[in-house]
């Protein structure tokens, strides 16, 4: 058998770093080197081929470009990411030949494919709104898997050459219309007894498509997670989406 790849965890003490620990403790392929949190050295990491990070979105950028500097290869779960932060990855990976990062808003099976579907279908509809639901303690809105569909959905909607979607609104509540990304509607519900949650409207005269993705536990993202790591060495440069991984991209 090959030597298992070594594997650290940043943001180890939170819900899914906690989780990710336990999954790679029971991979038969993997070892855990470290469990870093907030106020750890980073520099921890240089016995790992791999680091996790499941962290916060205001941290996770800078954890990314320190891994790199460590000189070992990233899974990132975090959310948060723009355009540019993913650019200024892009540009440090150029120094860093060799390194992959690969970075998914969702690493749960029915989201990858909810996402994937979704896209597909968005250019036979004329409306389409995104609605997430999630626990309570969740920091950023909307989440980032919301923000990847309603990304896919445009772009599925720019390539078929349709325009906005209708929508007589003249006067509204702040917020009541959800927040627009790319054009695209997204509604964020926090409620106690939820985890991770998406719905996915797409409607037409007479006609409506629901695409809908639960994770009732941290458990449901472990496959892709181990998954990811498992790759990434393969992957050098920045994937984002584990469509990609499963060649769904
Ligand atoms: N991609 C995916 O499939 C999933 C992504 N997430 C995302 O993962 C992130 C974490 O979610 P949870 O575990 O629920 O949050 P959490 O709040 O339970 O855990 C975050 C952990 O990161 C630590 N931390 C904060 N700043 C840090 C830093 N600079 N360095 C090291 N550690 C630091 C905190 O102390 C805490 O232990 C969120 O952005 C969430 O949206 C969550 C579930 C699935
Ligand atoms: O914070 C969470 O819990 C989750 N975060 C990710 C997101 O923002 O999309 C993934 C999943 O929805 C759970």
């Amino acid at each position: 058998m090959s030597e298992p790849i070594r594997v650290a965890v940043v943001g180890a003490s939170g819900r899914m770093g906690a989780t990710v620990c336990a999954a790679v403790e029971h991979a038969e392929d993997m070892t855990l080197t470290a469990r870093l949190d907030v106020g750890d050295d980073l520099g921890a990491v240089r016995d790992a081929d791999v680091a996790v990070d499941f962290t916060v979105p205001s941290a996770t950028e800078a954890n990314v470009h320190a891994l790199l500097d460590a000189g070992v290869h990233v899974v990132v779960g975090t959310t948060g990411w723009t355009e540019e932060s993913l650019g200024r990855v892009r540009e440090h990976l150029t120094r860093a030949p060799g390194s992959g990062v690969v970075i998914a808003p969702n690493f749960a099976l029915s989201a990858v494919l909810a996402m994937t579907f979704a896209r597909q279908a968005a250019r036979y509809f004329e409306s389409a709104e995104v609605v997430e639901l999630h626990h309570p303690r969740k920091v950023d809105a909307p989440s980032g898997t919301a923000v990847h569909t309603a990304q896919g959905i445009a772009a599925a909607r720019r390539e078929a050459g349709l325009g906005p979607a209708p929508d007589a609104t003249e006067s509204q509540l702040d917020g009541a219309r959800g927040a627009v990304v790319d054009g695209v509607h997204v509604h964020a519900v926090r409620l106690q007894g939820l985890v991770a949650h998406e719905e996915i409207l797409l409607g037409n005269p007479g006609e409506s498509l629901t695409l809908r993705t639960d994770s009732y536990d941290r458990g449901s993202f472990m496959p892709g997670v181990l998954l990811a790591v498992r790759e990434v060495r393969q992957r050098p440069g920045l994937t984002v989406g584990l469509e990609h991984l499963l060649d769904l991209g």
